[in-house]
């Protein structure tokens, strides 16, 4: 038996906890944000109150806009972790927190190892940085995940802007010199489940890890591939100019490099975990059969 409760269920990663199956009786219960603002203290203690884990999949994502509402995104990303992690320290239960690639500037030329020193270039970043060291100050028993280009068939991505945008224009232009793994919602909320039925079952594996989908392409590789496969049921494909960052510029700067290696979470957890290509078939088949653009 065991009671997980997640914050940010109408997000993209709380919508696919809430789908997974589960193991018997197990439960999880998702609250919205309407149903449980991760910044008020009265809420935070329904969230804790009878559960045996807590998932924060609630975040402010909006990159850009975060520099402009730099105030908002620090409550969300950096404070209200801390409040979670510290609220489950005194309810006697571990907390799976779920942070960002953009914690790194992405100078490496490797993937990024956990212990390779942070340095966001933009507010959400350091935002989730900030939010990263609160949990582990609050809270020994946290496993913080960080992984990297979420995209599903619920919510706003990359991959929904791209089939949108193709359908509204002949030519698109996409950055191909910032590398990533997509990840897709759905596998990291499997993997969220491995790591926690290893916490509940005693594992002690606490700590921060990547996990992303295997391999690594640019933007502009994954635009590519987003409408390879979606040319059948779009029944046209726009032409996708490679170019710089520099001939893209937006508010927040983004990692060249945004690399993950996931070598330690396989250790620790082995939780399923997919070619980036595989995934997006599948979310690809969802969306397009739903026409959720
Ligand atoms: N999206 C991405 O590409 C990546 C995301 N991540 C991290 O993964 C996690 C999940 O992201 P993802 O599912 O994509 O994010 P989404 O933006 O899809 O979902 C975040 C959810 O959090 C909710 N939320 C925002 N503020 C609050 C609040 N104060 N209290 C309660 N809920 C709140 C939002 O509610 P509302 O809908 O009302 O705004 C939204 O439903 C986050 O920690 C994010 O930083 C990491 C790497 C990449
Ligand atoms: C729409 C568009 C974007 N781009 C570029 C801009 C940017 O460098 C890159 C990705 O754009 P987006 O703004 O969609 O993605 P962005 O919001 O930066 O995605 C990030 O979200 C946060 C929450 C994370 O944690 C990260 O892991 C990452 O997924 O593609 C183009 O080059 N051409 C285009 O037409």
């Amino acid at each position: 038996m065991a009671r997980i409760v997640v914050t940010g269920a109408n997000g993209q990663l709380g919508t696919e906890l809430l789908r997974l199956p589960l193991p018997a009786g197990w439960t999880i219960q998702g609250f919205s944000r309407a149903e449980a603002d991760i910044r008020d203290p009265a809420a935070i203690q329904r969230l804790v109150a009878g559960a045996d884990l807590l998932v924060n999949a609630a975040a402010y994502t909006a990159v850009d806009k975060a520099e402009e509402e730099a105030d908002i995104a620090y409550q969300i990303n950096a404070e209200a972790p801390g409040l979670l992690a510290a609220a489950c320290r005194e309810a006697g239960i571990p907390m799976i927190h779920v942070s960002t690639d953009y914690v790194f500037d992405g100078s490496k030329a490797d993937a990024y190892v956990e212990s390779d020193p942070v340095a966001p270039l933009g507010v959400y970043g350091a935002s989730k940085e900030l939010g990263e060291r609160a949990v582990r100050k609050e809270l020994e028993r946290h496993v913080i995940l960080r992984t990297s280009w979420v995209y599903a068939a619920h919510g706003r991505n990359f991959v929904k802007t791209m089939l949108r945008l193709g359908t509204e224009r002949e030519a698109l232009r996409v950055v191909a010199d910032q590398h990533g793994a997509p990840t897709a919602a759905g596998d990291i909320a499997a993997a969220i489940l491995a790591i926690s039925r290893k916490l509940l079952a005693g594992s002690t594996a606490y700590g921060t890890y990547h996990y992303t989908a295997e391999d690594v392409t640019s933007w502009h590789g994954f635009a590519e591939a987003i409408f390879d496969l979606a040319q059948p049921a779009l029944g046209k494909r726009p032409t996708v100019e490679a170019i710089p960052t520099s001939a893209y510029p937006t508010p927040a700067q983004r990692p060249a490099n945004s690399a993950l290696d996931c070598s330690k979470v396989m250790a620790a957890f082995a939780p399923p975990r997919r070619n980036w290509r595989t995934a997006l078939q599948e979310v690809l088949r969802e969306i397009l059969a739903s026409s959720r653009l």
